[in-house]
């Protein structure tokens, strides 16, 4: 795992939660204070050197920002690997397409590039992989093993996953977001903010619940909670006129965007 930061940290901590043992990984990550931390929580082995961790690995995660790709792929180029041993590349950067990766590395090597999100934290991750050119059948069934231990795994074309980042890698933020915005607006009901807080979780959680189980559709399960003339059309029209429907198709559309202007920068 190179880039111990919030996802690196995500998908390690589900990673041993579903059974993955301390000695099958090895972060790398630059900085002192965050390694102390990663090393204590997990007692798992943290180094500064991605030679020292790649050599031996099957597979070599990326979780570094967009801007720190580069600096990674040269880390990775100095590296003295084992090359009969061929590494599966997992990607989990927004924006930076399977190429810049493959324009790099050996000629060959596989890419998986991965739209996780931070839910995986707690084994209800959404992971999204798109298929580099040199991806066999095993390299993405092993991609869809190390995810699948930690949430759902679902494959799409690479097209698609700057638009599949603006919906589950970003969209729990979206969620936190109105969790918040709940939880104020209950307190500014006369509520407390423990009593709101415990019924704004459990709220989403049981709506979430609806939608996986139920069967129904999203309208449909808002229609059945929308009596006529009752507090539910009162409020629904509130958010109506605040835009909430136009606002979430203009944040999705400039999440979108700005994956791709992420990946732009070099290729
Ligand atoms: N945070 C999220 O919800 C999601 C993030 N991502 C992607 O995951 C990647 C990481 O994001 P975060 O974890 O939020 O960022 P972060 O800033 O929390 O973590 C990045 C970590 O990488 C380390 N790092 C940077 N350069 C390094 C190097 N050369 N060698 C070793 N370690 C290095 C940093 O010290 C930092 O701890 C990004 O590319 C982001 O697009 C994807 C989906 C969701
Ligand atoms: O905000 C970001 O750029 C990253 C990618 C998806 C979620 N967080």
């Amino acid at each position: 795992m190179i880039g111990g930061g919030r996802i690196g940290e995500a998908l390690v901590s589900g990673l041993l939660h579903s059974g993955f043992a301390t000695k099958d990984l090895v972060v790398v990550e630059k900085f002192p204070a965050r390694s102390e931390e990663l090393t204590a929580e997990y007692s798992i082995r943290v180094t500064d050197s991605i030679a020292d961790a790649a050599e031996g690995a099957d597979v070599l995660v990326i979780a570094v920002k967009p801007g720190d790709v580069d600096v990674v792929l040269a880390d990775l180029g100095k590296a003295d690997l084992d090359s009969e041993r061929e590494k599966l590349l997992m990607s989990l950067v927004a924006g930076v397409p399977t190429s810049r990766y493959e324009n790099r590395l050996p000629a060959g090597s596989p890419v998986v590039r991965v739209m996780p999100n931070t839910p995986m934290l707690v084994g209800e991750g959404a992971s999204v992989i798109a298929a580099g050119r040199h991806v066999k059948p095993d390299d993405l069934a092993l991609a869809r093993q190390v995810l699948e231990s930690v949430g759902t795994v679902t494959v799409v074309p690479e097209s698609q996953i700057d638009a599949v980042t603006a919906v589950s890698g970003s969209g729990p933020a979206y969620f936190f977001l109105v969790a918040e915005a709940m939880i104020d607006a209950g307190v500014a009901l006369g509520l407390t903010r423990a009593t709101t807080t415990e019924l704004v979780v459990q709220t989403m959680t049981g709506s979430a619940a609806m939608l996986a189980r139920s069967g129904e559709n999203a309208a449909d399960l808002r229609a059945a909670v929308t009596s006529p003339g009752g507090t539910t059309a009162a409020a629904i029209r509130e958010l109506e006129r605040g835009g909430v429907r136009t606002a979430f198709y203009e944040a999705l559309s400039a999440a979108r965007d700005r994956s791709a202007a992420l990946g732009s920068s070099a290729d």
